[in-house]
């Protein structure tokens, strides 16, 4: 039997916890013979407790074999001891009319005490993934807040949009899913990210020659799936839960156990590359094996793409600018 690993998830009893927790406690996140000890953060408020309360009894009632222990806690020290990864997801998501930048101010100084607590309490190779929103500039909060811990170890959630992308592409050129590889979405998780099928294959064939179609590229694709966390709440009145959390474990299962040389997108601190500032977090192309992820380098960048990443990038220096004073 393997060592248990420590899996942290904030917002535990939220919608996105909800439809996490069960999945990482069966295997789908970190493989079938691994076994994960859950510790798990609420608000320190009556109603958050007895919901995750409620969520614990409903993990136990499952009976999975992969489960070796849980913790509930409203103690971000408690859930963070000793943790190899922490999902940060508990957070205030929009409602109707609002953008993801609107959560700013109020959603910030979650990720100040959260980083601290990672500093002094998380293993020393903690992998950490924002979710909660705006999740990049979270994540640098976070990253900035927890001084001791490599830089590298902070990520923010691209892969939603990575895969609302990939599902796009494949209806559009009627092809399979999985057959799609080297796709990118650059920069923020926000309507300005770039998806990018410039370099996109299908089994080994140009996407972008297949689709052939600028227009549709512009004028459809590149709004739509910018829009498409928008769509979803005018929906369901409701921000994306499920999609959300598979993407989350799509993150961190390939940053753990590798994605065999498939790109996929995560959100970095940057090195600087692309021409993005060092340390701001952006979404780019990645290869992930032994628990590291690799940047794709040397890519080119056209006019219409360097307009498209400036303008995300403008969006994430100014959300920086935002909260400076917090740091
Ligand atoms: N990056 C992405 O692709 C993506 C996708 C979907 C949703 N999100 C974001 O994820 C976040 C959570 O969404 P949800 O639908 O699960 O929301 P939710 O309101 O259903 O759940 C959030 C939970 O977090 C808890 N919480 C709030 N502050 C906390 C704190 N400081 N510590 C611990 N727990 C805390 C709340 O009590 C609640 O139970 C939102 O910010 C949402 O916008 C991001
Ligand atoms: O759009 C939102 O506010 C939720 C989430 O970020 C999403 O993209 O679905």
């Amino acid at each position: 039997m393997k060592t248990p690993v420590r899996v942290a998830v904030t917002g535990a009893a939220g919608q996105i916890g909800y439809s996490l927790l069960f999945r990482i406690a069966s295997g789908e996140m970190l493989g079938k013979d691994q076994p994960v000890i859950l510790q798990m953060l609420e608000l320190p408020m009556e109603k958050a407790q007895a919901a995750l309360k409620g969520v614990m009894m409903e993990l136990e009632d499952c009976a999975f074999p992969l489960l070796a222990g849980m913790v509930g806690t409203d103690d971000a020290e408690v859930a963070f001891k000793d943790a190899d990864i922490a999902l940060l997801v508990g957070a205030r998501p929009r409602g109707p009319g609002m953008e993801r930048k609107d959560l700013l101010l109020e959603n910030a100084k979650i990720f100040t005490a959260q980083g601290a607590a990672l500093n002094k309490v998380a293993s020393r190779d903690v992998k950490v993934l924002v979710v909660g929103n705006p999740a990049n500039t979270n994540a640098y909060i976070a990253m900035k807040s927890a001084p001791d811990l490599p830089a590298k170890n902070f990520t923010a959630m691209l892969r939603l949009d990575h895969n609302r992308a990939l599902s796009q592409l494949a209806g559009k050129a009627g092809v399979a899913v999985a057959d799609i590889e080297k796709l990118v979405v650059w920069g923020n998780h926000s309507p300005t990210m770039y998806p990018d099928y410039r370099f996109a294959t299908v089994n080994g064939a140009s996407l972008k020659d297949k689709i052939g179609d600028a227009d549709w590229n512009a004028n459809t694709f590149i709004p739509q799936v910018g829009k498409r966390g928008a769509a979803i709440i005018e929906a369901r009145g409701l921000s994306s839960a499920a999609s959300a959390a598979n993407a989350a474990i799509d993150h961190i299962r390939d940053w753990v156990l590798g994605s065999n040389g498939k790109w996929v997108t995560m959100g970095v601190p940057s090195d600087g590359s692309y021409g993005i500032p060092e340390g701001v977090m952006y979404g780019v192309p990645v290869t992930t094996a032994n628990g590291e992820y690799t940047r794709v380098e040397g890519l080119p960048v056209d006019d219409f793409s360097r307009a498209a990443m400036d303008k995300t990038l403008a969006e994430l220096e100014e959300e920086r600018a935002g909260v400076a004073h917090l740091l």
